[in-house]
């Protein structure tokens, strides 16, 4: 029987026609997305699903998708579908992440001049037949600074371009090595430092927990006098009503937004206010934009539920239907060894070497290597897949070099890997067991024996007496269960670490507990994708 997609939401009918060449069968209910009922009650018929941002994939969608096995968000951001949900359904999800980005960053540079001359409040005025010349005064974007949270690749498309307005531009995101800026032509920042000298501030990040509220009321306040900031990222990236106060105050002397915390939005706080220019989350829609996404999603779509190909998944690596089978488990050791690395590292990374021996090293290491690098970028933003992983890392002129040796003698193989950032040099190994499961078996040239969990804490201290007391009685007083508990130390009296796997997150004030008994360097609490 041929597979069968609904697409939900507005795609272009390209997609459409592409399923049915394919030999897909294929319902078009491009405003299904709004009702989550109807779509909860039909979504079982599907073995692939199309969307944009309008629908919502919740746990309760998935739930009820039984045949799902694959869902292609024709655009970007995926935080409209619960993922771990998603994964733990053992469903694809894939998006397309180059396809709309020069329509969204010319969206942005579109709003910060609507928002610099107020052209759609002129607009209106001059339409209702006014000749307001006087009331809208105007500034230039000539030699203004412009302040750019995230230059992932939309955020980069922004800075090239305002750089060709002659604005000087200021970036910030951890991920951004200095070279890279240099040759942006940009000035790498600190967040406070960018809200301080920022004329205009322009938001480019995903929605993640990290980022969030990344303009609480805390940093909208400490914004330059006189400020305007674009929104074509996510709602929930800014604080509405913080921001609504201090344009209503005149602090914040406009603001464009192009998406907001509940869409569609119908109110909103910035609704109403003079200087405030909203539309209503049109960053990709252009024609060129719509008609690049619907043709990759329904590509991509199309090869995976035909051939088994996976292209663009945000949690799969891509690899042949063959390979998978050998290489499933050696794919997710890379990926953990990368966020072990991704979860420990705050500053700029410059190279990344990995180290193939054994087993291992006859395999599909394009792969294993591309697993790696998206492990180290996920904690940054988890719609780094294994595809974009890799062309991510070049652009930011991260050196990547892999070594392929076969000389394991107390593993049948293992993968080291080595992550050279501003700051300093960390490593990490790690084996499969027979039993399929990935293990820790080398921190920092530390000998160790770590299963690993969903949920871990690594600690590093001296080697002395007290500290498996320490941790244990900690954890025991503020009901952390522990599974698993690994030490390893360089020699007697040297460098030694712990790594804990417990059964729930250790939260922020238990781990301020640990730092206050003064026995540890480092502590961490760090979380992995285990199903
Ligand atoms: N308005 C619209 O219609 C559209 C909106 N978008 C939104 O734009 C977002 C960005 O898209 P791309 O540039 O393609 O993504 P990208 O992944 O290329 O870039 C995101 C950048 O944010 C950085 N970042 C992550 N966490 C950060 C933090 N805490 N602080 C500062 N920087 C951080 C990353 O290092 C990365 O460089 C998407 O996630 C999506 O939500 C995308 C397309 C259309
Ligand atoms: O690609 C993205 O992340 C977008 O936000 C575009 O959203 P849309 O497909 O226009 O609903």
């Amino acid at each position: 029987m041929a597979p069968k997609v609904l697409v939900s939401d507005k795609l272009s009918e390209t997609a459409v026609q592409i399923f049915r060449d394919r030999g897909i069968d294929v319902d078009f209910m491009p405003d299904l997305g709004k009702d989550k009922e109807k779509l909860r009650e039909i979504i079982s018929q599907y073995d692939g699903l199309a969307i944009r941002s309008a629908t919502k994939v919740t746990p309760k969608i998935l739930d009820a998708a039984d045949n799902l096995k694959v869902i292609g968000r024709a655009g970007i951001g995926t935080d409209n579908i619960d993922k771990d949900a998603a994964s733990k359904k053992g469903v694809i999800v894939m998006n397309t992440p180059f396809g709309n980005m020069i329509t969204t960053a010319e969206h942005a540079i579109a709003m910060m001049f609507a928002v610099a001359r107020q052209i759609p409040e002129a607009s209106a005025s001059t339409h209702s037949g006014k000749w307001e010349k006087s009331k809208f005064m105007g500034v230039e974007l000539t030699g203004k600074t412009l302040g750019v949270i995230g230059a992932g690749n939309i955020g980069g498309i922004v800075c090239a371009r305002a750089l060709g307005l002659k604005m000087k531009v200021l970036a910030y995101d951890p991920f951004l090595g200095q070279e890279k800026a240099d040759q942006m032509g940009v000035e790498k920042v600190e967040l406070d430092e960018l809200l301080a000298r920022a004329d205009f501030i322009t938001l480019h990040v995903p929605l993640t927990d990290q980022t969030r509220n990344i303009l609480s009321r805390e940093n909208l306040g400490k914004t330059k006098p006189g400020v305007r900031i674009v929104n074509c990222a996510r709602g929930g990236l800014v604080d509405e009503v913080a921001l609504a106060e201090l344009l209503k105050s005149g602090h914040v002397a406009g603001a464009a937004f192009d998406v907001f915390a509940e869409e569609p939005a119908t109110e909103n706080p910035l609704f109403n206010l003079p200087n405030v220019v909203c539309t209503p989350h049109l960053g990709a829609a252009t024609t060129e934009a719509q008609e690049n996404v619907a043709l990759q999603v329904a590509e991509q779509m199309s090869d995976y539920l035909l051939t088994g190909a996976v292209t663009n998944a945000l949690n799969m690596p891509s690899v042949t239907a063959e390979e998978a089978k050998v290489m499933g488990p050696w794919i997710k050791l890379a990926d953990h060894l990368g966020n072990f690395i991704g979860q420990m590292t705050d500053e700029p990374v410059k190279a990344i070497n990995i180290l193939y021996d054994g087993v291992v090293s006859g395999m599909n290491l394009d792969a294993l290597t591309c697993a790696s690098v998206a492990g180290i970028m996920k904690s940054a933003n988890p719609e780094v897949n294994m595809v974009s992983a890799p062309l991510i890392a070049k652009e930011r002129g991260i050196k990547i070099s892999t070594t392929r040796q076969d000389k394991s003698g107390a593993f049948e193989g293992y993968i080291k890997l080595t992550v050279v950032t501003s700051e300093r040099e960390r490593s990490i190994g790690g084996t499969v067991f027979s039993d399929g499961k990935p293990r820790f078996i080398q921190i920092k040239g530390i000998n160790i024996d770590a299963e690993i969990g969903r949920h871990m804490l690594y600690t590093t201290n001296h080697d002395e007496p007290g500290i498996i007391g320490a941790l244990g009685q900690t954890m025991g007083e503020n009901d952390v269960n522990i599974a698993n508990f690994t030490l390893g130390r360089s020699a007697v009296g040297g460098e030694a670490i712990a790594l804990l796997y417990v059964d729930s997150p250790v939260p922020n004030p238990v781990i301020a507990k640990l730092h206050e008994t003064g026995l540890f360097q480092q502590i961490r609490a760090l979380q992995f994708d285990v199903a």
